[in-house]
């Protein structure tokens, strides 16, 4: 048994897992996207390179990724503080704050958000996808791999001694690349040996999540302590959501608040509103799935801050409980959703 058993690791140190409230599971507090830059559609390279103002915020809306300065979240820390204030105001206790090696990890100022607001921040150890791993990273063995991410939960990360308490989110594209399969089985065999939460970013391809499954449990990672991420964007199809809800990961709806026509980075996509995320969650629960439902923003760009006219951090705590609860979800629903399942997903073995 090691000191992190039964207990939840912050940026501030350990936790009991009672102290954790209200969490959402997959945030992004301070990171740069610029890896995902897309390209302005021809007409619109003014409108990308114009500072983010009222007048634009619907071309914003749906063009996020085509905006260079909308991508620095990075610049935003004070911003980012009084709306963690806000989450606390309206009653959030915790945020997992899933920002991994390749998108700017930034543990110091993780670590002074969470002092400064008094939200509990947990931090992710790990690699975000394959476009972002170095020519060094991609050189490793999966030993090599598999003790830098132990390294970053046991004794701190990116040269810092702020210990990382969750291993992910794990980047993986469609179809997953060499290099990172490697992370997948150094994260399992991280996991193996720390007892510790394992949180996945998938492919955007409806095979992607179980194939990222087979992945980890071939190399003897815990499915019960891993987390898919992303399942707005990447399986619609009921029959084939219980499929994969049946292979026993936390089922994770992450991008509340996003309202998107054209996704870029999968066109065929029609990314669901929040009526229909909630309706998802009222399936899975039917299902028998409401100890495996986690819910999050993702917010990973300026224009979701409450500061650009965004829904921020207090979204879902504000406008999609209530929703929840007019749908038929029970109150012990939504707080096993936002309270016990990510208790028990974060706390160490
Ligand atoms: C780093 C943030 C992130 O990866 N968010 C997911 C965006 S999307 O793949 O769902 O578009």
């Amino acid at each position: 048994m090691s000191e992190r058993s039964g207990k939840v690791q912050t940026v501030l140190g350990l936790i009991e897992p009672d102290q954790l409230g209200r969490t959402m599971t997959h945030e992004h507090l301070t990171m740069t996207f610029e890896c995902s830059h897309v390209p302005p559609a021809p007409g619109d390279e003014g409108l990308a390179a114009a500072p983010i103002e009222i007048k634009h915020l619907h071309w914003l809306q749906q063009n996020p990724y085509s905006h260079q300065e909308n991508l620095l979240l990075n610049q935003e820390i004070e911003a980012v503080k009084e709306e963690l204030l806000c989450y606390r105001k309206a009653g959030g206790g915790s945020i997992v704050e899933n920002t991994t090696t390749g998108i700017n990890r930034n543990l110091p100022v993780l670590r002074q958000l969470a002092k400064d607001t008094g939200v509990h921040v947990v931090a992710g150890a790990g690699y975000y996808v394959d476009v972002t791993h170095s020519d060094e990273t991609r050189k490793m063995t999966v030993e090599k791999l598999t003790d830098i991410i132990v390294s970053e939960v046991l004794h701190g990360a990116d040269g810092t001694e702020i210990r990382c308490g969750v291993i992910g989110e794990i980047g993986t594209g469609w179809p997953i690349t060499e290099s990172e399969k490697k992370v997948l089985r150094a994260t399992a065999h991280a996991q193996t040996q720390l007892g510790c939460p394992v949180i996945i970013h998938p492919g955007r391809d409806t095979a992607a999540p179980g194939e990222v499954i087979r992945i980890l449990q071939e190399a003897g990672g815990d499915i019960t302590k891993t987390v898919m991420s992303h399942l707005d964007r990447t399986i619609f199809d009921h029959q084939e959501l219980l499929e994969f809800a049946k292979m026993g990961s936390y089922l994770e709806y992450d991008l509340f608040g996003t309202d998107l026509l054209n996704y870029p980075f999968n066109l065929r996509v029609d990314m669901p509103s929040d009526s229909v995320r909630v309706q998802n969650l009222a399936f899975l629960i039917k299902e028998g799935y409401e100890d495996r439902i986690l819910i999050a923003h993702d917010i990973h760009t300026k224009h979701r801050l409450t500061k650009y006219g965004g829904h921020g951090y207090s979204h879902i705590l504000k406008n999609i409980v209530p929703k929840m609860l007019s749908r038929g979800i029970t109150q012990n629903q939504v707080d096993k959703i936002l309270i016990e399942n990510p208790k028990h997903w974060l706390t160490f073995k």
